[in-house]
């Protein structure tokens, strides 16, 4: 699915507007309908609402949200932040209609706040939609502080008031706090951004009917993969198939004290359907993992027992994934560099492979192009540098991924996949329960076992990235987000498949 920048989403308003067409007023009332059809799903009438708005047409939104609510027998009160003497044109509008039913409250100073709210009151946040162009000051901030401060439930109308939908916020910034946020056709760039989240809350998206044909030719470099985009990724496995159409895996990993994390992610190599899977290991894991996965195939090198030091010749592999648990030794890092310069097939490169290849960036220059970093925050700093925010981490992957003609899966709430060709899908699956140790380990698995399987990396990594995800769902569904581990999303692999196989 593709996302849009406030800008864009306004051209498609409009777009819609003309062409479809509609009435503007008509397209504010398919908003607004939207909105109260899922608000009257999710919270009882029993609840007074207090709604407030601005005076743009998100403003426009609450006051004909506030219409229908009364309508479906909700108690509804209605503030309006007065900052002038006209809204837009169908704030107007909607605001005579709705006095024609009830009163509504003007609040223009500060003053005037506190305001008097049932102890049980749901609120909605109509104040500033996509269309804030500047930090909120004065008044409307102090008007969304006293919000935030009730502590009562929020839910934004499109976009809590404050957060701008596609840039940063200045970190002093006054921004409404919502439970969840309610939003039109889109879900805005902001949502996917893991230094937002209390600004989103859970985030919802209604279609209110903008025009497919406008969608599909505007164009964007911004997407993410919900279940119909990775349905449309995975590839059909048939009768005839056997295991050499599935590829030759190996995983190289682990090290003293770290044999788990190769355990790991063989174990999702093979839950991931390569056709063979191997992990090369130091001597100190072999038994462990001869014990743990009867079904890999163990190669140890090296002289040194604790550590991966020395690569065999790797030819007979179709994807190589390296660095879980696989430490920072010297002599490791000096086989790495030398299969980095022999490798010609993309490889997956995770955790200390990261780290080496970040101190030593003439590697960089020589890996086998579409390969795929899997770095979290961290990891990403230590190859390109601090960054300061949201937006520059993704500005600087983008950057990375197109000079170095590879793929970084930047891991988080909301992975963001960034290809060579700028293009970023966010994923839309996983969970808090995923932020343990190992998690990484099955993913690079996945990836691994995808690419074994043919799959090209950019399909590899939106693909693994969304099934490691629903995994991780499908394990904190069976055993809770706290009590989750690595494994339990590892053995839901087969699950997360089938239900993808039938959505
Ligand atoms: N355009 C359309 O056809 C539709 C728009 N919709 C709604 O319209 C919203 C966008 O409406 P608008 O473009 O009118 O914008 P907003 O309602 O977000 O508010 C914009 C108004 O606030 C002012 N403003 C911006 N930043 C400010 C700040 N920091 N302090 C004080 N004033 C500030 C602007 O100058 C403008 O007057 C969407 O978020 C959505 O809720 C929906 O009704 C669906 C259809
Ligand atoms: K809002």
């Amino acid at each position: 699915m593709k996302l849009f920048t406030a800008e864009q989403i306004r051209a498609l308003d409009r777009y819609t507007i003309e062409h479809e067409p509609i009435a503007s007023i008509d397209l504010m009332e398919r908003a607004a309908q939207a909105f109260t059809d899922w608000f009257v799903q999710h919270y009882p009438a029993s609840r007074p609402v207090a709604i407030f708005c601005g005076m743009g047409n998100n403003g426009g939104d609450g006051l004909a949200i506030a219409r229908l609510l009364q309508a479906q027998r909700y108690t509804v009160q209605c503030f309006v932040m007065k900052l002038k003497a006209q809204g837009s044109d169908d704030f107007e509008t909607n605001l005579q209609r709705l006095q024609e039913l009830t009163t509504v409250t003007l609040l223009e100073r500060a003053e005037q706040l506190p305001v008097a709210l049932p102890d049980d009151a749901l609120l909605i946040d109509a104040l500033f939609g996509s269309g804030l162009d500047r930090p909120v000051e004065g008044f409307p901030a102090q008007l969304i502080q006293f919000l935030n401060r009730t502590k009562l439930p929020t839910v934004a109308v499109d976009i809590a008031s404050g957060l701008f939908a596609d840039r940063p916020n200045g970190s002093g910034d006054v921004i409404v706090k919502p439970e969840a946020t309610f939003s039109f056709q889109f879900p805005k760039l902001a949502f996917l951004l893991p230094g937002n989240a209390q600004y989103v809350g859970e985030w919802y998206v209604g279609d209110i009917g903008l025009h497919p044909e406008v969608i599909q030719q505007t164009e964007t470099s911004w997407f993410y993969t919900d279940a119909a985009a990775a349905r449309a990724l995975l590839q059909p496995r048939t009768r005839f198939s056997h295991k050499g159409n599935f590829g030759r895996a190996l995983l190289i990993a682990g090290s003293y004290g770290k044999i788990g994390a190769a355990v790991l992610s063989a174990h999702a190599c093979l839950r991931a359907g390569a056709g063979l899977t191997s992990a090369l290991i130091p001597q100190c894991g072999y038994k462990i993992m001869q014990t743990a996965l009867p079904e890999v195939m163990v190669m140890t090198a090296g002289s040194n027992k604790k550590i991966v030091s020395d690569f065999p010749p790797l030819g007979a592999y179709d994807a190589i994934g390296v660095g879980p648990g696989l430490g920072k030794d010297f002599k490791t890092a000096k086989a790495l560099g030398g299969l980095i310069e022999k490798m010609i097939s993309p490889m997956v490169i995770d955790a200390d492979a990261i780290n080496l290849t970040a101190e030593n960036q003439a590697w960089l220059a020589k890996l086998p192009r579409q390969s795929i970093f899997t770095p979290h925050p961290k990891e990403f700093e230590r190859l390109v540098g601090p960054v300061a925010n949201d937006y520059e981490r993704l500005a600087r992957a983008k950057e990375f991924a197109q000079r170095y003609q590879c793929v970084i899966v930047l891991k988080g709430a909301y992975t963001a996949v960034v290809l060579w060709n700028g293009e970023v899908h966010f994923n839309t699956t996983g969970n808090p329960g995923m932020a343990k140790g190992g998690s990484g380990d099955a993913l690079t698995g996945i990836l691994t076992a995808l690419l074994a399987q043919e799959y090209d990396s950019a399909t590899a990594a939106k693909l693994g990235v969304y099934l490691h995800g629903a995994a991780g769902d499908l394990a904190a569904q069976h055993n809770g987000m706290i009590a989750m581990t690595a494994t339990d999303l590892i053995e839901q692999l087969g699950h997360a498949f089938e239900q993808l196989n039938h959505a």
